[in-house]
């Protein structure tokens, strides 16, 4: 199927993922030459408006930090919405588990300190996941990890405090308030699933998993789970104060941040700080623009200083990208 949207600025190429809503496409950004996943959603499946949609998006605008998928554009048709996001080339963290079987406490730590803060930066800009499993976790070329919501859950409106009703996300990384239905606190819920996530890290297999729902319920509500021997009391430690069934025992994300297993091997506290600007202006990539465009590179940033997440939204981030990479700046005329 071809999309007229897309036609002159992306080049689609195969399927790499199919959601309930969303399909997502690896495609080539035609002036950069990049590529992107490109998340396609049919409106008519989504119905209502679509307000989830329009909140995920305006959630996205205001997210910029390197270890979570990056928005370049939005496309609306009649009938489509066209996310284009930040390609991941490393695939999904779970087949990288998968193949490797489980990861050194070592190779944990510096995965999980990059989780952890994609996590606490969302939850400093007012926003909950919800849905944190291997296979919303993604590895970009270099083997950093990349957070994305590819189930397309809500986010609260009303910041880190406000109790959730709607329960979403897998049941097997979900935290018994939420399967019980109870009002819960979402940052304490996104503390579960990082528990479960850890576990999965070190472990190669899941703390709770079951061949059926209910007993799946049982073992989450129960809170109990093996510690393989492997496991050093550190990591025993850090999980245990993860997967309280309690979240009032739970440990909190800011107390995670400087947790002794985190910081194990003298190593830093994690912060929930960016390494990205917001709106960063980068003059190099405006002068390749603007020889590009033969505009003078101030009048090209007025124009990228309005954040439209039009085309020229996605040509100047893809270009920052390659910028901070080091890589030399290419705008393709045969475009
Ligand atoms: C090399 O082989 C491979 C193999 C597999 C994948 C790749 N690469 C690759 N890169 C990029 C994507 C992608 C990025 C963002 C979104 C998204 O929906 N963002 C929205 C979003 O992140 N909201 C949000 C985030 C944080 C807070 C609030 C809102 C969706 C998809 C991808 O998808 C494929 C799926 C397949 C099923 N499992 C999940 C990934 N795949 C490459």
């Amino acid at each position: 199927v071809k999309y007229n949207a897309l036609k002159y600025l992306y080049d689609v190429e195969k399927t790499i993922g199919t959601g309930g809503f969303a399909k997502v496409k690896l495609a080539t950004h035609l002036l950069t030459g990049e590529k992107v996943a490109i998340k396609i959603m049919n409106k008519s499946l989504i119905g209502d408006g679509c307000p989830r949609i329009k909140m995920e998006l305006e959630a996205l605008k205001d997210i910029s930090h390197h270890h979570i998928c990056k928005l370049y554009q939005v496309i609306e048709t009649k009938e489509h919405f066209f996310i284009v996001m930040e390609y991941c080339s490393g695939g999904e963290l779970f087949d990288h588990i998968v193949e490797k079987n489980k990861l050194s406490e070592f190779e944990a730590r510096l995965f999980f300190r990059q989780i952890l803060s994609a996590v606490a930066y969302l939850h400093n800009v007012g926003y909950v996941h919800r849905d944190l499993k291997p296979e919303n976790i993604l590895l970009d070329r270099d083997l950093n990890l990349k957070l994305i919501d590819f189930g397309l859950c809500a986010k609260p409106v009303g910041g880190m405090s406000s109790h959730l009703q709607t329960s979403c996300g897998s049941p097997t990384y979900a935290a018994p308030e939420l399967i019980k239905g109870h009002q819960y606190i979402g940052g304490k819920v996104d503390v579960w699933s990082l528990g479960v996530l850890l576990y999965a890290l070190l472990c190669g297999f899941l703390p709770f998993d079951c061949d059926n729902i209910e007993n799946l319920y049982k073992k989450i509500l129960s809170g109990k789970y093996s510690e393989p021997s492997w496991l050093s009391e550190e990591s025993r430690k850090i999980i245990r104060d993860m997967l309280q069934v309690d979240p009032k025992e739970r440990i909190t994300v800011d107390e995670l941040l400087s947790h002794q297993w985190i910081t194990m091997g003298c190593l830093d506290p994690v912060t929930h700080n960016s390494l990205n600007l917001y709106h960063e202006k980068n003059n190099e990539v405006l002068n390749a623009l603007g020889k590009y465009h033969m505009i003078e590179s101030e009048e090209i940033w007025e124009r990228i200083n309005k954040w439209d997440y039009d085309y020229d939204t996605a040509t100047y981030l893809l270009l920052l990208n390659r910028c901070k990479q080091g890589l030399p700046l290419r705008l393709s005329t045969q475009s």
